[in-house]
C-alpha cells in the first residue's frame, strides 16, 4: 500500500510514458508539471491552447517548448474539446485540465460525440497525503457531482474504490460522512449513509467496507470515535471519505490544501480514459502527482 506521493512517483516509474493532452495549457504551474513529468518519464504532452500565451508562460519558467506539440486554440471550451478528442480518438492517453474553469472542461469530457463517457457516473477522486494523519485518504466527490442522490453515491464509492485499489489499498474503508453519526430523518446525508452501509452489508456495494453515518471527526480519528463510543472497523481508519455534496468536499479539499501542508493529486474516475483534474490554483507538484496517479489507475484497469 502506497503511503505518500514519493511512493506514487516511485511506483509509476515502471509504467510506460503516457501522452497527456492538456486543455488550455497557457499556465505556468501546468507547464512546470508537464516538464517535470517528462523529465521523470511519466508523461509527454500535446499542449492545446493559446500558443502565444503558452510561449509566454514557458519563457517565465525557462522551459524549452521544442519538445512539445502545440495546437493553437485560444477558446477554452474548444481547447477542452480538442484535448478530449485527442484522447477519445486514441492520439493521447489522458487529458488534463489547464487554465479553464471546471464546468467548461467537464462539459467537454461529457460531450456525447467526442467525450469520454462510459455510461457510468464519472466522479472526482482527490488523493491526499495528510501529515497529521500519516496516511493517504481519498475524498470524493469534491469537484463534479453537485448533489448526488443515493444511487449516484453508490457509483461514486465504486469509482473511488477502483482508485484506492490502484494505489494498493486492497479493502478500502469508506466513511459515508454527515454532520452527525446517528440517523436523523431531517438530514438526508444520514439516511443515504445508513442505506449505503446496509447496501455494503448485503453485497450491493462490493470490494470495500462502508460505514455511516459518521461525522468527519470519528471517520478520521480513532480517539474521537472512542470518545463517542463508536465501534466500527471504519471509524477512525477511513481510507475513503464520501462527502454528502460538492460544497463539503470542495471545502475539505481546499482547507487541507491551504492549512495542513497536505500533498494532493486529483483525477476523474469512471471515464473511458484518465482525466486529470486539479484546481487551477493548485501547485505544480499537485499537478505532477495527479499525472502519476492517473498513470497508476490507467495501468491497474
Ligand atoms: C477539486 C478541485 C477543482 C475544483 O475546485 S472544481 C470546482 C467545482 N466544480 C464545478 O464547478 C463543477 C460542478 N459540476 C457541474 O458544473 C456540472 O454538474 C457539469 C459536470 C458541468 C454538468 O452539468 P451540465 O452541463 O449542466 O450537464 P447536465 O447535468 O445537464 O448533464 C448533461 C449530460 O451529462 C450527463 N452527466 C452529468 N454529470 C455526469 C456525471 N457525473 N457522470 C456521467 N454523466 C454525467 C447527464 O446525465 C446528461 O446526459 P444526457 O445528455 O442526458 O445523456
Amino acid at each position: 500500500m502506497i503511503k505518500n506521493f514519493d511512493e506514487v512517483l516511485e511506483r509509476v516509474k515502471i509504467n510506460g510514458i503516457k501522452k497527456v493532452a492538456v486543455a488550455a495549457a497557457q499556465d505556468e504551474t501546468v507547464l512546470e508539471a508537464i516538464r517535470d513529468a517528462r523529465k521523470r518519464g511519466i508523461a509527454d504532452a500535446v499542449l492545446v491552447g493559446e500558443s502565444a500565451r503558452i510561449e509566454e508562460a514557458a519563457k517565465k519558467i525557462d522551459m524549452n517548448l521544442k519538445e512539445f506539440e502545440i495546437i493553437h486554440e485560444p477558446d477554452a471550451a474548444r481547447a477542452s474539446l480538442t484535448a478530449v478528442e485527442l484522447v477519445s480518438t486514441g492520439k493521447a492517453d489522458m487529458v488534463m485540465k489547464g487554465l479553464v474553469d471546471t464546468s467548461t472542461f467537464l462539459r467537454a469530457v461529457l460531450n456525447k460525440e467526442k467525450g469520454l463517457r462510459t455510461g457510468r457516473i464519472l466522479s472526482h477522486v482527490a488523493v491526499f497525503d495528510v501529515p497529521a494523519l500519516q496516511r493517504i485518504i481519498l475524498i470524493t466527490d469534491a469537484a463534479m457531482n453537485i448533489a448526488p442522490d443515493l444511487m449516484t453515491k453508490k457509483q461514486i464509492i465504486e469509482n473511488a474504490v477502483n482508485v484506492a485499489k490502484a494505489i494498493g489499498i486492497e479493502m478500502p474503508k469508506v466513511a459515508a460522512v454527515a454532520a452527525v453519526e446517528v440517523v436523523n430523518p431531517d438530514m438526508q446525508p444520514t439516511l443515504d449513509a445508513a442505506a449505503l452501509s446496509k447496501m455494503n452489508d448485503r453485497g450491493q456495494i462490493k470490494g470495500c467496507l462502508v460505514d455511516g453515518p459518521l461525522a468527519i471527526d470519528n471517520a478520521l480519528s480513532e480517539e474521537a470515535a472512542r470518545h463517542k463510543g463508536i465501534e466500527s472497523p471504519v471509524a477512525g481508519k477511513a481510507d475513503i471519505i464520501l462527502v454528502p455534496n460538492i460544497e463539503t468536499g470542495n471545502a475539505m479539499y481546499k482547507t487541507l490544501t491551504y492549512t495542513s501542508g497536505a500533498k494532493n493529486g486529483g483525477i476523474l474516475a469512471g471515464a473511458a480514459a484518465p482525466v486529470i483534474l486539479t484546481s487551477r490554483a493548485d501547485s505544480h507538484e499537485s499537478k505532477l502527482y495527479s499525472m502519476a496517479l492517473a498513470s497508476l489507475v490507467a495501468e491497474a484497469n
